[in-house]
């Protein structure tokens, strides 16, 4: 990795951090979308945070930051919780929920990540699959939400699933700090071939390792984590409190 290119916009709270995200978010697709043929790659995460940022993509269409042909953007998912389909507690049930309430979306370029229960003999089998769906799929944009303890995606600090050098693309983690335990998860090398990733960080339990990741320490998978062109942390005032001025 080189020199950094992460830059950190700070808003005032978290409903200013979901509205700056969705905001840009909008403004970049469309930006992308002025070359005609373009279908936008764009990573979707899990979390409060993302869930707002959906929210309000869904329900502000008009603004000024620019006009997105949804049907013109895939959709990707950059990790799982490997529960039924119907289960509410599946990342892409809730993103689609709140996303599909007013963007028409493609179901064809809709890609969640498989759910337990579609026949798979096993976690392992089932991240295979997605692989193979992702093929060699680079993201335009990618977002990722963090955990306290500093975890993107489900690539957890001092556990297994963290492998900066891995060869797959997505594996299966059966023993989650975080529940549930079986999980499916795009590997560091996919995430960091993104052209852009952007985390999107709320609330002063985030700040330690907020500050930490910033700072590239790279022992947590937050601050390993960085796009080829650009590394957006969009932050909030209590995420950013520890943070070198
Ligand atoms: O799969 C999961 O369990 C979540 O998606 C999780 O990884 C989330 O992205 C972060 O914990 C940040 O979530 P918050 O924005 O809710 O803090």
């Amino acid at each position: 990795m080189g020199q950094s290119n992460r830059v950190v916009v700070t808003c005032a709270d978290r409903a200013h951090v979901a509205a700056t995200v969705a905001v840009q978010l909008r403004a970049a697709i469309s930006d992308l979308q002025a070359d005609h043929d373009r279908v936008v790659q764009l990573c979707l995460t899990g979390g409060r945070i993302a869930n707002e940022v959906y929210r309000q993509l869904a329900g502000d269409q008009e603004d000024q930051s620019g006009v997105v042909d949804w049907r013109r953007v895939e959709f990707w998912w950059g990790d799982e919780r490997y529960v039924a389909t119907e289960s509410p507690d599946r990342n892409a049930g809730q993103s689609l929920a709140l996303l599909a309430a007013s963007i028409p979306l493609d179901a064809a370029r809709v890609h969640p990540m498989p759910s337990r229960g579609m026949g798979y003999a096993d976690l392992q089998q089932a991240a295979l699959h997605y692989a193979s769906d992702l093929g060699d799929t680079v993201f335009d944009i990618c977002l990722l939400g963090m955990g306290e303890d500093g975890h993107v995606a489900s690539l957890f600090p001092d556990h297994p699933s963290f492998d900066p050098q891995a060869a797959t693309h997505v594996i299966g983690v059966t023993d989650s700090p975080k529940p549930p335990p079986d999980r499916l998860s795009l590997t560091l090398p996919v995430l960091n071939a993104s052209s852009q990733v952007w985390l999107i960080v709320a609330g002063d339990d985030k700040a330690a390792s907020a500050a930490r990741a910033i700072s590239g320490d790279v022992t947590l998978p937050a601050g390993a984590v960085e796009g080829r062109d650009r590394t957006v942390w969009f932050i909030d005032a209590d995420a950013a409190r520890d943070l070198a001025q």
